[in-house]
């Protein structure tokens, strides 16, 4: 199953990014971390040193070998020039298991802590002006689109809410989106705005408020978000000791209790792979023809493959 964590910047992202993959980690289930956030620190927040480098290449540093590898043999796909990041999978392509013995996983997965970590890369100095961050989320979208995920595995991404998560197909690649809000005006405005992009998909969505520090908080919450909130999480006094560089204490019960009930969000939804692949061609046909064509020359539409059945059945003949 794929979670993604979302909301405005500030509002607590990385850091139940960080609690959910840990607490899933810790029960023992396949897991893995991405940190497809503009601001790079899921690392540390799952406890890297800030003196330490993270050690394994950013997956935008290679987006052209990973394309290379995800094409495999397909024969629509003629080159890694010709593949864009909503380019999904056919026949022939690779796809992959969760942590599977392949090449993305070997590479760029490191175990922080006991979790699986996979990072996109930092937005530097180099892109200012001549990129926009959704580049830097191509190779997690193609990363996505050819993973074939079972139940009791999990991937979870900590990614921005503005606009870069629309600009592809990236927020319809999930089983669960949480979005993550705190008890401020901005924060709901947010909220709102996902909310009615996800709508339009039918993309599954759940609100986990944060930093609630008292029943105003939460009337505030309830009043604005309603039955989309799911839970939510109080301010942490484990999480700033954390911020501090103590590791002292343990996670409050109201939000460990808080971490089980995501989980069971995600562990009730059922895949659905036909419809995972129906919004893959989609948006691969929208962005064909918004940019991709023109930016590659050729007619990408030809790269959709119709007798290709996403899924547990299409891994066993992949490559
Ligand atoms: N949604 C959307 N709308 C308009 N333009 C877009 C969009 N997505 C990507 N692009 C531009 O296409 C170029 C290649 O994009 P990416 O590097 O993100 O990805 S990929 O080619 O799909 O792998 C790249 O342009 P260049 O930076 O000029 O190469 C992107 O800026
Ligand atoms: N429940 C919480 N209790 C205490 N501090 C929190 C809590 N959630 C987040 N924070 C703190 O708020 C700040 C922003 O959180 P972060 O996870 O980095 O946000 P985002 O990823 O959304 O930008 C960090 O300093 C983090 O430690």
């Amino acid at each position: 199953m794929r979670v993604a964590f979302v909301g405005k910047g500030g509002s607590g992202k990385t850091t139940l990014s960080a609690l959910f993959s840990r607490h899933l980690a810790d029960s023992g289930a396949p897991v893995v971390a991405i940190d497809g956030d503009i601001n790079q620190h899921l690392a540390y927040a799952l406890g890297l040193d800030e003196d330490d480098a993270f050690g394994a290449p950013p997956l935008s540093a290679r987006t052209g070998e990973i394309k290379d590898f995800l094409r495999g043999t397909n024969p629509r796909i003629a080159s890694r020039d010709a593949m864009v990041k909503t380019t999904p999978p056919g026949r022939g392509s690779r796809l992959l298991r969760l942590l599977g013995d392949d090449e993305i996983h070997g590479r760029h997965v490191r175990g922080i802590n006991g979790v699986p970590l996979m990072v996109t890369g930092a937005f530097d100095e180099g892109d200012l002006g001549v990129a926009c961050y959704h580049s830097k989320l191509g190779a997690v979208e193609l990363y996505l689109n050819h993973l074939v995920d079972g139940a009791g595995e999990y991937v979870v991404v900590d990614m921005t809410a503005g606009a870069d998560a629309f600009a592809s197909g990236l927020f319809t690649r999930f089983d669960m989106t949480f979005l993550v809000v705190e008890p401020t005006r901005k924060s709901v405005s947010v909220y709102r705005q996902y909310r009615d992009h996800a709508a339009e998909f039918g993309i599954p969505i759940g609100v986990v408020g944060n930093k609630v520090t008292g029943e105003d908080d939460l009337l505030f919450l309830k009043e604005h978000v309603g039955d989309d909130l799911l839970a939510h999480c109080v301010q942490s006094s484990f999480v700033r000791a954390q911020e501090q560089g103590r590791e002292e204490g343990e996670l409050e019960a109201h939000n460990t209790e808080t971490l089980r009930r995501l989980r069971t969000a995600v562990d009730t939804r059922t895949k659905d792979w036909a419809t995972f692949q129906r919004h893959a061609v989609e948006f691969h046909l929208r962005n064909a023809s918004a940019w991709a064509n023109e930016a590659t020359g050729q007619d990408l539409a030809t790269q959709v493959d119709p007798d290709f059945r996403h899924g547990p059945g299409a891994l066993a003949v992949s490559v």
